[in-house]
């Protein structure tokens, strides 16, 4: 599996320190809120584990499946709900958690999901964000890191499924997708 990684973008470590910084900053920001932290999965599921984990206040967490690129590498512009949650998020301060932002049109549509559902607030946390994949105007409150335009996997991020259990997260070699 390693021998697919073109190169190491963020080794865990650096996951860490990013985390433990924008946990810091969650902390300070909600005390006092009992926010519900949203877990997008399946992508973001390392992240936001770890994440709360660094959080040493009230939270309540739950989960949500949505997808919109199959097994591609591309977006298909169709946001499917395959789980929605179980909590009820009206009056609530939502701090929904995503591995990363691209086309943004994930997170454009649960904004406007959480806010047709009467959330108090709505907040997004991103451990990655792919400004020059932007297709629609959506930007995350809080955001570990910038990624440059290259499709990248590990640490809950996949390709077709694959590699969502690398400990780091990398750039997959372009002949890993190019051959299907
Ligand atoms: O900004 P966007 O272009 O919408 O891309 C970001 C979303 O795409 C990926 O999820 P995906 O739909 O592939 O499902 P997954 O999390 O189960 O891998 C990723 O985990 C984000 O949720
Ligand atoms: N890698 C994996 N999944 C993704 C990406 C990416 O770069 N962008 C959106 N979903
Ligand atoms: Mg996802």
């Amino acid at each position: 599996m390693n021998d697919d990684i073109l190169r190491v973008l963020y080794s865990k470590e650096d996951i860490d320190a990013i985390t433990a910084r924008l946990a810091d900053q969650i902390k300070a920001d909600y005390a006092g809120k009992n926010p519900l932290v949203i877990c997008i999965l399946k992508g973001a599921i390392m992240f936001m584990t770890d994440l709360v984990r660094a959080v040493d206040d009230y939270m309540e967490i739950d989960f949500m499946d949505v997808s919109s690129y199959g097994n591609a590498t591309e977006s298909s512009g169709e946001v499917k709900i395959l789980k929605d949650l179980d909590t009820s998020v009206s009056g609530r301060d939502l701090l929904i958690v995503e591995d990363i932002v691209d086309t943004g049109r994930t997170l454009f549509y649960l904004k406007k999901l959480f806010n047709t559902r009467n959330a108090r607030s709505i907040k997004i946390c991103a451990l990655m964000d792919k400004p020059e994949g932007r297709v629609v105007d959506v930007h995350a409150d809080y955001v570990g890191t910038t990624v440059p335009n290259e499709f990248v996997v590990g640490y809950g991020l996949d390709y077709a499924e694959k590699y969502r259990n690398l400990p780091y997260i990398g750039v997959l070699k372009p002949a890993v997708y190019q051959e299907e």
